[in-house]
């Protein structure tokens, strides 16, 4: 297959084109800094920004047997790209066939299919199978009229904003630190699916979320949420995990409990954002027992979302 049949799928573009590339799993600050870079620097030149967008993540590919979760799916990750004004946001498909280009073959075929003028990069980004950094391609690309750019991490608390990292934070719990390096909060979306309809009996119906795509799940544990449902936001306490007051080999599962709410959930799409983790999931001796400490952390929820 040649180069040019190789990057057929893209639609073409007349350029000039500032483009950068990526995952761009979460859009965070770091990605949000760089997306306003790549919009700059298109600005400056008259040309349109473009952000080559991987699906999956390629160590995903590289190695299939990684277990990877997403911060976001797709779909998300394309909104996001489009509403901060990105004008072409194009799904590039990591194959091997592109895992074989080298960084100079790889740059003239964008340069020759979107008219590039201009590849920004985040920090440690290497494409080809050179892996070629900003530094290298600078010096040594054979394409001397397309101009590098390196944009540097964002540091929050002291440490460098990357998906990684925030998919960290999330799986030990630490909403808050999710939050800064996202800029909003983290959020799951997913439909609202039957349960063992045991919640309302215990005066607690709870929606049971379930995710359509490999999202990372938070650390198990009872967490103040917001959840977006038909266009409104409740506030709500949900817990995470296996349920050991009642099951030996429960299921891992997502249910909330919406404050001050009564309806019919089932089959809706709802988002969960998640605010703080309140406290681990205890295996109570009774239901009473159970009751009574969903009573204390819905009062909790309620003080620390007050300003909701
Ligand atoms: C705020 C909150 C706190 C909870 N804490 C615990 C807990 O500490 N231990 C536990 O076994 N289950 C806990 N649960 C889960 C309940 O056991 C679960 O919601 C109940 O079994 C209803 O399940 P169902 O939706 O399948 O009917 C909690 C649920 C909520 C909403
Ligand atoms: N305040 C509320 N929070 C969450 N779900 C509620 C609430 N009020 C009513 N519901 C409805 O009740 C369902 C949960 O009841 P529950 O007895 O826990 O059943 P299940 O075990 O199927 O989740 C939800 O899916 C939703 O349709």
């Amino acid at each position: 297959m040649s180069i040019s049949d190789l990057f057929a799928s893209i639609e073409p573009l007349e350029g000039p084109t500032v483009a950068t590339i990526g995952t761009f799993d979460g859009v965070h600050l770091g990605h949000q800094a760089l997306l306003q870079r790549v919009q700059d620097e298109a600005a400056k030149r008259g040309a349109k920004s473009v952000a080559f967008v991987f699906k999956e993540q390629p160590r995903a590919f590289i190695k299939p047997s990684t277990q990877v979760t997403y911060l976001s799916d797709f779909e998300t990750r394309r909104e996001i790209l489009t509403k901060i004004g990105i004008d072409h946001v194009i799904e590039l498909e990591f194959s091997s066939a592109i895992q074989k280009l080298s960084s100079d073959e790889f740059v003239g075929a964008l340069r020759d299919r979107i008219g590039l003028v201009s590849l920004i990069l985040g920090p440690g980004a290497m494409i080809g199978s050179d892996r070629a950094g900003v530094e290298q391609l600078s010096a040594t690309s054979e394409h001397t009229d397309i101009d590098f750019i390196g944009v540097p991490a964002i540091v929050v608390d002291g440490e460098a904003v990357s998906s990684s990292v925030i998919r960290i934070a999330i799986v030990s719990g630490n909403c808050e630190l999710a939050s800064k390096m996202l800029g909003r909060n983290y959020s799951i979306s997913g439909i609202v699916a039957d349960g063992e309809k045991r919640g309302r009996e215990i005066g607690f119906p709870t929606a049971n979320i379930e995710p359509k795509f490999p999202a990372t799940v938070p650390e198990n544990g009872i967490y103040a949420t917001l959840v977006e449902v038909d266009g409104e936001t409740h506030k709500s306490a949900t817990s995470i995990g296996v349920r050991p007051t009642f099951e030996t080999d429960g299921g891992r599962t997502i249910e909330a409990y919406l404050l001050d709410f009564d309806g019919d959930l089932y089959t809706k799409r709802l988002r969960l954002e998640f605010v703080t983790r309140l406290r681990a999931e205890v295996a109570f001796d009774s239901v009473e027992q159970l009751v009574e400490q969903m009573n204390k952390d819905v009062e909790q929820t309620r003080q620390i979302l007050a300003n909701n």
